[in-house]
């Protein structure tokens, strides 16, 4: 059996904090706030594979409400979402993933956080795949306000 499952994330972007996307510090001038690092890529992800599997949402399991999570590495967050989809008998087919950003520049980086989703995922390189794009300059993102990301999953059920 396969379930698809899609996320969606949105962080504010201002100077005082570290650009962290897919688990790579970014070189910029801002960075993402919210309560935990505020990677937004691997929060979009993260939905993605609750989403699919019928688990909620981040927020139902890292409540940003709970001091726990201030700062949290986005990564361990969705390692635990991963040992949840795993204990639930699904094995990743792939996900392909989108972040909207005016800037940074994410081609230099791309590599990277394919890699480091796939170790995060325990899976090959070539079931991940990050992409980029702007907003040609207009909305939220095109003033350098945010930056958004979009990921699907195609998880297969290996257990029953
Ligand atoms: N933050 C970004 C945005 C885009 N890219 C790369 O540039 C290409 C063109 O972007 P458009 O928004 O003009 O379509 C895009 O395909 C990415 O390769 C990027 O690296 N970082
Ligand atoms: C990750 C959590 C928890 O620290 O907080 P944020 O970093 O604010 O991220 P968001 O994508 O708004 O929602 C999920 C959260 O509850």
């Amino acid at each position: 059996m396969f379930r698809i499952g899609q996320g969606f994330d949105v962080h504010q972007l201002c100077y005082d904090r570290h650009c962290v996307i897919g688990g790579v510090m970014i070189p910029y001038e801002k960075g993402l706030i919210g309560h935990s690092d505020a990677d937004v890529l691997l929060h979009a992800i993260a939905d993605a594979c609750v989403g699919a599997v019928g688990e909620g949402d981040i927020g139902k399991h890292f409540p940003d409400t709970d001091s726990t999570f201030k700062d949290a590495d986005s990564g361990v967050l969705l390692m635990h979402i991963w040992k949840i989809v795993k204990g639930k008998g699904y094995r990743l087919g792939n996900l392909d993933c989108t972040v909207i950003a005016e800037k940074p520049k994410m081609t230099p980086y791309i590599t990277a956080i394919r890699e480091n989703i796939a170790r995060i995922l325990e899976v090959n390189f070539d079931q991940i795949n990050v992409k980029a794009t702007t907003t040609e300059k207009m909305g939220f993102v095109g003033r350098k306000e945010g930056i958004a990301a979009q990921a699907i999953v195609l998880l297969q059920k290996t257990q029953y």
